[in-house]
């Protein structure tokens, strides 16, 4: 089961375009999305996958460079990689409205090795500044009809950007054509926020603000950006990460319960509470740029770019009013983890006295493969009357007949089979751009932070009264 509870179909004969082809997320997350499918059995029995690119090479040579991206990035051994080699096409010379390069012929060419009436794949891969091009591209060229097409984040780089290029979209293709991919929704662990909740009466009855004081959203990493300075140096911590999945993580949080657990009604629920975040605004948002930073090559001279972003997000629902939602992410710094902890209030009468004890929690890891650990107090085992913090675990890949995929696997197994649960709508980005608008408009001053540290000291702020709970999730 990927996501909706019950969706199951297969794919039949897929023609694939991965635009973007020798970039960096093709390198390290989609085609070893890919190759983990292949792994499972679960791509269509036909298929052929056409890298398309500005320059022109060899197929050989575009062979090679998805099997030494496997080498490093897949998780599956040679004989997978050697099974998808030979799928594999190269378009070269670009693809615009003007000039298609060698896409179309290669299309056909796929088409006719197995089968005229083959799905069409668009997987843009690209730098977010390019999706209105290629999608005009596509139109010009007659390949968007019955085609799905898949867009990477963040889908615009504006409010304004973003209504251009949804308008345009919309005009090309059906709402159901169209995967905008946030694949954080696509962990293992985010899938199980909602399966969790909702099915354990001792973790559904808890999730509210009669007894959450706090969640907390914590995405630190130790990663630079010197291999994608442009991208980044025009994105930065806030879109790259905050607007995106930051925000669609506290959603699958904070939403109420769907109406049914179909995909759409789960895709309703993120949605409708995403409609419930309030604008962030600027005073409870720290930004920082890493020292060093800026002599990265690449990086535009004097640039402002975030490297760091700290933000205290309200819901206003029944459910969350007066809990904040503190989101942190940011790059090199001391540690990287991917933390989604719900923590709670202290029961009333508890045996736990001292202010200062770590409290309560309950804790979603999204990194690997996905754990939940609760954070409670216990009574120190001997001769005692101390309290200790503890620790109960679950180890998702140990649930009985785990076969957990990566994130990228799990949502392409997903366009393949045309299950949009984790996909995001665009009146659910509109949101998201809404509660970005006062922070886009109204900068804080960029803090400087040294690397291998935890950002600027003001974002310890933002988590009080708990500060960011990095020590009790050791
Ligand atoms: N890298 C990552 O870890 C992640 C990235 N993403 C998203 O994936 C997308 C791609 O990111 P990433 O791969 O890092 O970016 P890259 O900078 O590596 O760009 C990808 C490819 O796009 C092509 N390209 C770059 N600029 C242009 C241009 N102006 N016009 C046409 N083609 C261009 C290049 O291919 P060529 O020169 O062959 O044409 C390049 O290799 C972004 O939207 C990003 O937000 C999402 C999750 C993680
Ligand atoms: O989308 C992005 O995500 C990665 C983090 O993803 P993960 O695969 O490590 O979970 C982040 O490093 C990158 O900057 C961003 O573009």
């Amino acid at each position: 089961m990927s996501n909706a509870l019950g969706a199951t179909t297969s794919a039949g004969p897929t023609v694939f375009v991965v635009y973007g082809a020798t970039g960096d997320l093709a390198k390290r997350l989609v085609m070893p999305g890919f190759a983990a499918l292949a792994a499972a059995d679960l791509l269509p029995e036909k298929w052929i996958l056409i890298g398309s690119g500005r320059r022109a090479q060899p197929v050989d040579a575009y062979r090679e460079h998805v099997r030494a991206g496997l080498q490093e990035f897949g998780k599956v051994g040679d004989e997978v990689v050697d099974s998808i080699l030979p799928g594999l096409r190269f378009a070269g010379g670009g693809f615009t409205a003007d000039d298609p390069g060698e896409l179309l012929d290669a299309v056909r060419d796929a088409r006719a090795e197995i089968g005229e009436d083959a799905q069409l794949v668009h997987y843009l891969a690209l730098p977010p500044s390019t999706f209105q091009d290629y999608t005009r591209a596509i139109a010009a060229h007659g390949l968007a009809e019955g085609s799905r097409v898949v867009y990477e984040k963040p889908y615009g780089t504006s409010p304004e950007s973003f209504e251009e290029l949804d308008q345009l979209v919309q005009s090309v293709f059906d709402e159901q054509q169209v995967f905008r991919i946030d694949h954080f929704l696509g962990k293992e662990a985010t899938q199980q926020l909602h399966v969790l909740r909702f099915a354990n009466r001792m973790i559904e009855q808890l999730w509210s603000n009669e007894h959450v004081a706090q969640v907390q959203i914590d995405v630190p990493e130790v990663l630079g950006v010197d291999d994608r300075a442009t991208f980044y140096d025009e994105t930065g911590a806030t879109l790259d990460m905050l607007v995106t999945h930051l925000l669609q993580v506290a959603a699958e949080v904070a939403l109420d319960p769907p109406a049914d657990w179909t995909s759409d009604a789960l895709a309703q629920a993120r949605e409708d509470v995403l409609a419930k975040f309030r604008p962030l605004d600027p005073a409870e948002v720290v930004l920082g740029q890493g020292s060093g930073y800026q002599e990265i090559e690449d990086v535009r001279e004097g640039s402002t770019t975030d490297t760091f972003v700290a933000a205290k997000v309200w819901v206003d629902t029944e459910r969350w009013r007066g809990v904040p939602f503190v989101l942190r992410t940011g790059k090199k710094l001391a540690e990287s983890h991917q933390h989604v902890t719900l923590v709670f209030k202290r029961p009333s009468n508890s045996p736990q006295k001292d202010a200062d004890a770590a409290p309560e929690t309950l804790t979603f890891t999204l990194s690997g493969n996905g754990s939940v650990f609760a954070g409670v107090t216990a009574r120190r085992p001997g001769v005692s009357d101390d309290l200790v913090p503890g620790k109960l675990y679950l180890d998702l890949a140990e649930l009985p007949n785990a076969e957990p995929l990566p994130p990228y696997a799990a949502l392409l197994r997903d366009v393949l089979i045309g299950d949009r649960a984790l996909f995001t709508t665009s009146d659910g980005l509109r949101d998201a751009w809404r509660v970005a608008c006062p922070l886009l408009a109204h900068r804080p001053e960029l803090l400087p932070y040294e690397p291998g540290t935890w950002g600027p000291d003001a974002a310890e702020e933002i988590a009080a009264p708990y500060g960011w709970l990095t020590e009790q999730h050791r």
